[in-house]
């Protein structure tokens, strides 16, 4: 087999396009949904990914307002700065760029969001929501997997989905959306003993582990649908966790990185704001 490649950066523009006529429409009734980033210190991937967050919300038409603070910045000062934006009725979104500095306890910092300004879907309270099935802010980049699949016209009911990463962020919420959707979701991670073995059995293989080149063709059954969710960095050029060229030989659908899942990861994030708004807004 030989791959149909899902470039989520076409499916963003495409949402992205929708969701601009939508804002123009709250415009109308005189809401403006608004995102207040949060950027501790000077990493330049960083600072490279909030200035497209910034530059993508502005383009669908929403507010949006960077908070830069130095490396040095206490917890103690973040915790202040949150509780006044949970206030501030202008601000609907709030997102604070992790990683943090190591003097601050990242996940104090995410229960410090109210729940109904956590755009991420990565407090405690959304985490629980989503678990029981409930409507709430899903973390972006499983949604935006989510999005992906379903407008691929992929069913994942039914299907097994192996899930390569257990992190907050994205292995463990992806695996628990999936099951939400019917799927049979198996979650391997970095203890597990015969990768291949397990992901051999995927109809649809998540990779999420943050290793380049950790899975390849070798892991992949014939016709699978391949979703890579890798980001990393090698000689200043971003690749993703899956060896491209092999695993598209194999897999009926694959992703690419960049231009793949990342893209969708921004656009969920423009969705989780405009959702926002909406519900503070009482529309
Ligand atoms: N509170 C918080 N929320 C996040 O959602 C969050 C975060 N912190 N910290 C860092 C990770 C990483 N992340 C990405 C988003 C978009 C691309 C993306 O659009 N990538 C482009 C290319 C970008 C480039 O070339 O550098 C692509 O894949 O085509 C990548 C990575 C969000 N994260």
């Amino acid at each position: 087999m030989s791959a149909e490649v899902i470039y989520g950066k076409d499916l963003a523009a495409e949402i992205r396009e929708e969701m601009r006529q939508e804002v123009a429409r709250m415009k109308q009734d005189g809401i403006i949904p608004g995102l207040t980033v949060v950027l501790i210190g000077e990493d330049p991937a960083s600072q490279s990914y909030v200035k497209g967050k910034k530059k993508a919300s502005e383009k669908v038409g929403m507010k949006s307002n960077l908070i830069e603070l130095p490396a040095s910045t206490s917890q103690e000062e973040l915790l202040d700065l949150l509780n006044d934006l949970n206030k501030d009725v202008g601000v609907h979104g709030i997102l604070v760029q992790l990683p943090l500095p190591d003097h601050i306890d990242e996940q104090a910092v995410i229960e410090a969001i109210d729940p109904s300004k956590d755009v991420d879907g990565f407090h405690p309270i959304n985490v629980g929501r989503m678990m029981t099935g409930e409507d709430t802010f899903y973390p972006c980049t499983p949604y935006g997997i989510m999005v992906m699949l379903e407008r691929a016209n992929i069913t994942v009911e039914g299907k097994h989905v192996v899930v390569v990463g257990r992190s907050n962020l994205v292995g463990k919420p992806v695996g628990q959306l999936l099951l939400n959707q019917n799927a049979t979701v198996t979650y391997c991670h970095s203890r597990t003993k015969d990768l291949s073995a397990h992901t051999r059995q995927a109809d649809i293989l998540i990779v999420a582990a943050g290793k380049a080149g950790l899975i390849d063709g070798s892991h992949i059954k014939d016709g699978a649908v391949v979703i890579d969710v890798g980001v990393n960095r090698v000689n200043d050029k971003l690749t993703g966790d899956v060896d491209f060229d092999s695993a598209a030989a194999k897999a009926s659908y694959i992703t690419p990185v960049p231009k793949g899942v990342g893209p969708m990861t921004i656009t969920m994030l423009l969705h989780n704001t405009i959702k926002a708004a909406k519900r503070i807004e009482g529309k």
